[in-house]
């Protein structure tokens, strides 16, 4: 018997009993609720860990079970609009459906088994959910991609992961062609296409043949679930390998607590599918009943951002802070965002002016959220809690978060240290199952009984956690250390700055110095540049510790970002250093 079933009561085992044809008397079915009380139960250690879990079976179908009893009533699970036109609307139970039979396609066209692994770059296409929940179904590990990929970073991911297929479109498919033949794992190519391509399946017409019938994998909770590359912010992408249970059951709390969802609530996430983001979408938006949004964007578009926010019923949303910041700029009085309740932002930094002007202009907070490829939500602004500008909020539940020094031993409230996370005696089940092919790169990120996170921070007396910067950010000038966000913060605040990136530059007699780096706003591009860096330089001794100023400026066109839109601050700093 699935432990999890017995974790969610009788109630829903009969129900299932029933669902796979065992006819018992069944009892009124379990509300939304008793996910998250599972979820407590395991958190606390009150319940183990369920031995076999799947997201697909044991989640998503349930809901569509109770969509069918009439115990719920059938919201949309997933709408999807291009914005040309087109629009695809799925409850739970059509998701089932049409997700049964790409599961079909995985398994019989591309003779994929459990445990073998698939790249998925898509752009935003009903296709990569899916495709997603197909590889729950059989077993197969999925291993996104962002559609900015190019035959190098392909080459290496296929490489590496020794995928067997590769599903993706027809603006990748010839950068998979020309390195296909030095990937000697990849057997299948699947194509998300109107057209044809030689050498390749077509999945939207294997689809339309498919069986719906389809028999769900059992999975075992730490059976590997997906492979997430990182985003390369500090060095080669690794491979993060999470599990049925770290993601499928992690989430569920992120989901009700920060992100503030309930099973009636419509969410949109403008991230790439390619991104550890999507993951942090489907699986709390599911896990809680929830309809998913997506607007197919080929790139960020903020007057489109806007404009669906005003037409569509949008209850939640995320972006990350770069997104925020360029809303900002545009006036927002002349949008009326009417079903909009929550605001969610993570993945960087967000400058507390950005908060400020969203919250003064919509009348929103902005959650700050803080977190990995390597885990779920670390820390959080949840939901109905206090917020205190410039702070990522308190440690989530399960996770014990502390700052620590290099020997993993605690500090206390107000030092500046590691952010850790409690991993000994017990690891949290929300958290990554390795680095993969990896032992070292996986031990080295342990330091005593913490998981080592890898960025520098603080925690105040109340528990809300201050981000200084990735370790590697921080600046050591004539001893002072200091932290890169706190001096883009205070940049941030002047009217002149639309972006800007803080590394350390080298220095003859301080060692290193602060350098900002740049992007103006339209209205002070012409501005001459050098009374233009005494007054921002005399802005942030005003706004911060003088000592944090900027000594040197540089005005820039863009600032050097990932494919998921976080700025790459190690390139400019290798620029500085001559590396
Ligand atoms: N709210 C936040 N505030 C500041 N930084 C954040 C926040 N949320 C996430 N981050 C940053 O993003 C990092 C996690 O990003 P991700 O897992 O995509 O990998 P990466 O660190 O960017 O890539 P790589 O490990 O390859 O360098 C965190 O360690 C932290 O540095």
């Amino acid at each position: 018997m699935r432990l999890w079933l017995r974790g969610l009561g009788l109630q829903v085992l009969r129900s299932f009993q029933k669902f796979c044809g065992v006819h018992t008397q069944v009892p009124p079915l379990p509300v939304p609720q008793k996910i998250l009380d599972s979820w407590e139960a395991i958190s606390l250690g009150r319940q183990p860990v369920p031995e076999y879990f799947n997201f697909a079976h044991d989640v998503l179908d349930m809901w569509t079970q109770l969509e069918k009893t009439g115990q719920r009533p059938s919201c949309p699970a997933f709408w999807w609009v291009d914005g040309k036109g087109a629009e695809v609307k799925w409850s739970f139970e059509e998701l089932g459906k049409q997700s049964r039979k790409a599961a079909n396609v995985l398994g019989d066209a591309c003779s994929l088994q459990p445990g073998d692994r698939m790249m998925l770059v898509l752009p935003r296409l009903p296709e990569w959910w899916l495709v997603s929940v197909a590889c729950m179904r059989t077993g197969v590990v999925m291993i996104p991609g962002v559609s900015q990929l190019t035959e190098k970073d392909l080459k290496y991911r296929l490489q590496v992961s020794r995928a067997k297929s590769i599903i993706t479109s027809d603006s990748l498919a010839p950068h998979v062609d020309a390195i296909s033949s030095e990937c000697p794992t990849l057997q299948t190519k699947l194509l998300v296409s109107d057209t044809s391509r030689p050498g390749w399946l077509n999945f939207r017409e294997l689809l339309q043949e498919a069986s719906t019938k389809h028999s769900c994998v059992r999975t075992k909770s730490q059976d590997a679930l997906a492979i997430y590359f990182t985003s390369g912010t500090t060095g080669a992408p690794k491979m993060v390998e999470h599990s049925h249970c770290s993601y499928g059951l992690g989430f569920v709390a992120s989901g009700s607590r920060w992100m503030g969802l309930t099973g009636s609530d419509i969410f949109w996430n403008t991230t790439d599918t390619g991104w550890v983001k999507a993951a942090w979408s489907l699986f709390p938006t599911w896990g809680i009943g929830s309809c998913l949004f997506v607007h197919e964007m080929p790139r960020v578009d903020t007057k489109l951002i806007l404009n669906t926010l005003s037409r569509f019923p949008i209850t939640n949303l995320c972006c990350v802070p770069t997104i925020f910041r360029l809303l900002v700029q545009e006036d927002l009085t002349k949008y009326q965002f009417q079903s909009l309740r929550h605001c969610l932002t993570g993945g960087e930094a967000l400058n507390p002016d950005v908060r400020d002007k969203w919250k003064s202009q919509t009348g929103l907070e902005l959650h700050e959220g803080y977190g990995q490829s390597e885990t779920v939500t670390i820390c959080a602004n949840a939901r109905g809690t206090k917020i205190k500008s410039g702070s990522m909020g308190r440690a989530s539940p399960p996770y014990d978060v502390q700052i620590v020094d290099d020997e993993g031993n605690v500090l206390p409230p107000g030092e500046e240290g590691n952010i850790g996370v409690r991993i000994r005696p017990t690891r949290p089940f929300c958290f990554f199952n390795c680095y993969l092919d990896n032992p070292e790169k996986t031990a080295a990120s342990e330091q005593g009984d913490f998981y080592i996170t890898g960025d520098r921070g603080r925690m105040d007396a109340d528990g809300y956690f201050w981000f200084l910067g990735r370790n590697d950010d921080v600046i050591n000038s004539s001893s002072y250390r200091i932290g890169p966000v706190e001096v883009e913060s205070a940049l941030a605040e002047h009217p002149a700055v639309l972006e800007c990136a803080v590394v350390s530059s080298p220095d003859p007699i301080r060692g290193e110095v602060v350098k900002a780096f740049i992007v103006l706003t339209p209205a002070y591009s012409s501005h001459d540049p050098e009374a233009l860096t005494r007054e921002l330089q005399e802005h942030v001794k005003k706004v911060t510790a003088p000592y944090k100023y900027p000594r040197k400026v540089a005005f820039v066109s863009e600032l050097p970002k990932t494919v998921s839109g976080k700025i790459q601050r190690s390139k400019l700093r290798n620029q500085e250093w001559g590396r």
